[in-house]
């Protein structure tokens, strides 16, 4: 298997050189779907924090994970169970647990409605904090990638400001467990395309995640550690009428001598204001016609079994 053709590029470029940042990201986007950022400004005591916090909630026992299930969640918050998540039109589920955190809006707010109040477990004190400081931390950092690809596509620097603010971004701590045997057909995380904006993912040093690139090949995405992963989701997709591509990827099983680790990843869901209108821009396929982000989310929800 070879590996996918994606440098590190530093994420300080937007602040240094916007354009020469414009350009680099937008290549690799173009060309793969993918990018991996370098110097993303993260401290490695915010990211340990909610490592930890995540691991230890993935170690309680079965019977307090089940209690803090939020019935009818809709996947959005909270614990979403072993086995559950299924890729769009794939018949084996995957092989993984997570856990949901969105943004805390105070109270009133207007997007209340459609974006539910996060559940905490309350095994864990630590955990509140620890997760709402990384999902903090991914906000800032995606909105600096965002003024480099709205360059990118010849708008101003600033357009992604307003349709993201309050926007309903969902951090997902996710445990893939050790393997078991008797897998059957199923991978850690069947092939699938992120519905989203854009995606930041950490954790990805540990192998498995691949990406489908043009000639139809599945290739491993080679992420240094410290370094996140991004890809470009459908709604940006969408927006961008195809120009930066939203790619299909996927997590494959371990090789033996690693099957007894677990794979814990942390991917920042990116996402619009629920009630933002998506157009595509001019020169884009005609049969995308506008909806609002929650509109579209809800329709690939129900596509992934989470509704
Ligand atoms: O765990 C990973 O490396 C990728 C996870 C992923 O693609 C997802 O949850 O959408
Ligand atoms: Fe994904």
């Amino acid at each position: 298997m070879t590996a996918a053709d994606i440098h590190p590029i530093p994420l300080s470029l937007v602040d240094s050189d916007p354009l020469a940042a414009a350009a680099a990201f937008g290549d690799a986007f173009a060309r793969t779907g993918f990018a991996v950022v370098s110097e993303h400004g993260i401290p490695d005591r915010v990211i340990n924090r909610a490592l930890g916090a995540t691991k230890a909630l993935f170690a309680l026992d079965e019977g307090a994970k089940a209690a803090n299930i939020v019935p009818n969640g809709g996947g959005q918050r909270g614990m979403t169970a072993f086995g559950i998540e299924t890729a769009k039109g794939a018949a084996a589920r995957d092989l993984k647990e997570f856990w949901h955190v969105g943004r805390e809006l105070p109270a009133g707010h207007a997007h209340e409605d459609v974006m539910p109040g996060n559940v905490w477990p309350r095994e864990w004190p630590d955990f509140k904090p620890a997760v709402l400081d990384l999902y903090d931390a991914l906000e800032v950092t995606g909105l600096k990638l965002l003024k480099a690809l709205a360059l990118h596509l010849g708008l101003a620097p600033d357009f992604f400001d307003d349709p993201v603010r309050d926007g309903n971004s969902v951090l997902r701590l996710l445990h893939y467990p050790p393997l078991r045997g008797g897998e059957g057909g199923s991978i850690r995380a069947g092939a699938h395309e992120d519905i989203n904006v854009i995606t930041l993912l950490l954790g990805a040093e540990e192998a498995g995640l691949q990406l489908l690139d043009r000639q139809g090949q599945w290739r491993d995405i080679d992420a240094p550690p410290g370094s996140l992963v991004c890809n470009i989701g459908d709604m940006l997709q969408r927006l961008s009428g195809g120009r930066l591509p939203s790619t299909s990827h996927r997590v494959i099983n371990p090789a033996p001598e690693r099957a007894s680790v677990a794979r814990y990843s942390t991917p920042f869901f990116l996402h619009f204001r629920p009630d933002y209108l998506i157009e595509t821009m001019p020169g884009g396929p005609s049969d995308w016609p506008p909806i609002t982000a929650n509109e579209f989310l809800q329709e690939r929800l129900r596509e992934i079994k989470l509704l």
